[in-house]
Parts: C-alpha cells; structure tokens; sequence
C-alpha cells in the first residue's frame, strides 16, 4: 500500500499498488443481504398475481435488494460511466474506423450526440464519460504486453475511484476502436479458444477482415503463451497459476481432472482454474478501458452497487473478477446479448443469462441504459402492488 494519490480516492485506506494488493481485494468480496432477500421473497409471494408469474421481474427485484440492502429497492440514482480508452493493435486492421473515432465520440458524448445520451435520458440515469490514462494507446499486444504492470493498475484504480459510493445502480460501457478486438483476446486467455471462436464484425468488418481479426488474436496468444511459460519456468514449481493459458480449456460443459483427480467443472469460475492469473491475462491482452471497467466493477461490490453490463466488451473486460473468485460477478446482471460474435458464448462461460436481445452491437452502456426501464418495471411491481389481503383478492383454493 502507498499514500493515497488523489483526493478523489474513495476510500483513503486503499490504493492499487499493486497486482498482488488487486487479486487480495478481488477475493476479499462482500456477500448479498440475504435478510433484505428473504424479505422481498416474502413479500413478492403476498402479491396478487399467482407465484412466479412474474417470471426474471421477480428475481431482478431480489437482486436489485439484495445488493442494496434493502427491503424495499430503489432506483433515484442511476449512474452510466462511460470508460474510454484507446488500442495499439489497431495497426494490425483490427477495425475498420481510425483511432481518432475514439477521442471523437468521446466529444460527441459530452455534447450529447451520440446513442447512449438519448438512452440515458429515457433510462432518467445520470451519463459521465471517463477518458482512461488521457486516452493514451496500449501497446500492440501481439509483440508486447498491452499494458505495463503500473499502467494496467492505474487504469484499474481510475474505474475504481469513477465509482460513485451513493449510486442505486451502477451501468457499464466503453468506448474505444479497436476494443472488439482486445475482449476476445481477452476472452481466449481467460476462457481458452482460438481467435476464431471469439472475433466477430465489431464496426463492421467483413468476412475476410474477421479472418484477418481471428488471425492477429491467434499471433497475440501464441506471443504471450510463450511468454508466461517462460515466466512461468522461472517462477518457483507449484505456482497456483502454473499452467499455460491458450487453448487448454475445456470447451463449454466438459469436465477436468486435476493432477490429485479431482474433477471439477470447466465453468465454475474458481481462481487459475484455466492454469494462468487473470490479471496478468487481462494486462496482458485488455486495455485500458477495460481495467477501468474491472476496477469500478469492483469498487461496486466493495460499496454493495447493483451493476448492470453491457455488451461483448464490457463483459470480457469483467470476467477476471469471476475467474478469481466464484460469484466475483454475482452484484452484475447482464443487460443483453450482443450481435457481436463471441458474446453469447462468453455469457454462458459465465453463467450471465442475458435480460435483452436486440441484435444491438454499439457497446457505449447503450444495452445496459435500455434495460434500466426493465428494472423500474421490476421494482415498480414489487413495491406497489397490493397483497392479497390489501385487495381482498381470495387465495388459493
Ligand atoms: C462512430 C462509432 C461510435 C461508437 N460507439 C461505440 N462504438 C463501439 O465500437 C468500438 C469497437 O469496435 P471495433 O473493435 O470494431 O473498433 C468501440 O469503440 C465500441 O464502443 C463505436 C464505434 C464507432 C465507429
Ligand atoms: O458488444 C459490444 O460490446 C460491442 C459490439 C460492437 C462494437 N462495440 C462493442
């Protein structure tokens, strides 16, 4: 721990200094308010509507309480944080749009023009857009790490302090060419895979440029699965992360059998479970953005904020969080199934049920903003209605 750098650190007690002090508070979770839960359930099943008929609504308002701690949710405060950041693997044409896009939206944002804005408004949240580290580029991550350890921490500890304390619920997104690109990097570290099975169109690429996509992903795994077994054949035996990532994992369903044979499933999200550190995957093929993402996912399950997601990006950028800690993900939901393509496979991964699926594939929190209605929808059922004997509505028979 070192002294506090700004004054806008929430917590003066904590700093990020480094991975270490990151994977310690990435354990060190906060649990639901399981008697705020009980509570809603018991009152949800007083309603005046046959049990579960209200289907996910009913369990999105236990969610909602849960991690609020509160028998009766709300939502006054809904925030959107926007997290900018800006890619070196663009040189490989990763993309179709340059990367001045990015400092571009970044504008449009703060005057109001872009999608999320109109979103953010019908959703009645507050919108606050962060460039990450001046919106400098990474590394190209298939010759070098994206990220260098300190930066990857600055990053992360910037996501961390945009976190507002006093915020209902808490929406997700990015901005940042090239991003599509580093998630399903990402996403094969953390998950296994080859380039293929995560690159999709992101701003329109066509077949052949996904090709291409697969392909420069494919370069970067075998780039860093070198490096962390070089890494990891200098680092003392019995490490806890002392496999090589790449294609190793198990693809969705399959089980593994550890060298004591034990078997366990491929998707419980337990820490080294695909034999690497996800944070090191994360500096490694992440971005900026997307450790701020991890950062201020984080900092909402320290303060008890209900976290919606976004899309492909802001799902991968996340996803360490499950990897080092089952439930790590738990104060999330997923507001929706993106078109890009590795989404729904990431979702399941993680065990993510998608509320929405609009064939949307913007990222900005533009999904996360449409599913804020559902909330309200939610809450507004389980905190207004009647119950059966407020109504005089007779009960089973
Ligand atoms: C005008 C414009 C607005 C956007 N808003 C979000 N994105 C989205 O597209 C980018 C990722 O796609 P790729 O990996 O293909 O570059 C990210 O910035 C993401 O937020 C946009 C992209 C563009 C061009
Ligand atoms: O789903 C996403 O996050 C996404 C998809 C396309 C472009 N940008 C982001």
């Amino acid at each position: 721990m070192r002294p506090m750098k700004t004054s806008t650190l929430h917590d003066p007690k904590w700093s990020i200094d480094s991975l270490s002090a990151l994977r310690a508070a990435c354990v060190a979770l906060p649990g639901v308010d399981a008697a705020a839960q009980q509570q809603i359930a018991d009152r949800e099943a007083k309603l005046t509507k046959p049990a579960g008929s209200l289907g996910r609504l009913e369990e999105l308002t236990r969610w909602l309480g849960g991690w609020q701690k509160r028998a009766q949710p709300q939502l006054e405060r809904v925030q959107i944080l926007i997290f900018a950041g800006n890619h070196g693997v663009v040189r490989q044409g990763v993309s179709p749009w340059p990367q001045d896009v990015t400092v571009q939206m970044v504008q449009n944002f703060e005057t109001g023009g872009a999608a999320i804005n109109q979103l953010a408004r019908v959703a009645d949240a507050r919108l606050r857009v962060v460039p990450v580290l001046g919106l400098a580029s990474t590394a190209d991550f298939t010759t070098a790490p994206a990220m260098t350890e300190a930066a990857f921490l600055e990053a992360v500890q910037t996501g961390y302090n945009a976190a507002p304390r006093d915020c209902d619920l808490l929406c997700l997104g990015e901005m940042g060419i090239g991003n599509t690109t580093a998630a399903a990097a990402l996403a094969a570290g953390l998950f296994g895979g080859v380039g293929a099975d995560w690159a999709g169109r992101g701003t329109g690429l066509d077949a052949p440029g996904v090709a291409h996509k697969a392909r420069v992903i494919d370069a970067a795994l075998a780039f860093h699965k070198a490096e962390m077994a070089a890494a990891q054949g200098a680092s003392e035996a019995g490490s806890r992360y002392a496999k090589p990532f790449g294609t190793v994992t198990p693809a969705s369903g399959e089980q593994r059998v550890d060298s004591h044979g034990k078997v366990s499933d491929a998707e419980s999200g337990v820490a080294g479970v695909a034999g690497f550190d996800p944070l090191e995957v994360a500096r490694r093929l992440g971005g900026y953005e997307l450790a701020a993402l991890l950062g201020a996912a984080l900092a909402a399950r320290h303060y008890g904020i209900p976290v919606l997601l976004d899309g492909f990006v802001c799902t991968a950028a996340v996803a360490p969080l499950a990897r080092l800690a089952a439930g790590g993900l738990d104060h999330t939901r997923l507001s929706h199934c993106s078109a890009e393509a590795g989404h729904a496979r990431l979702a399941e991964k993680l065990g993510l049920v998608p509320l929405l699926d609009l064939g949307l594939r913007l990222g900005e929190a533009s999904g996360a903003a449409l599913a804020v209605p559902l909330l309200r929808a939610a809450m507004a059922c389980h905190n207004g209605m009647a119950t059966f004997a407020q109504a005089a509505v007779s009960g089973r028979a």
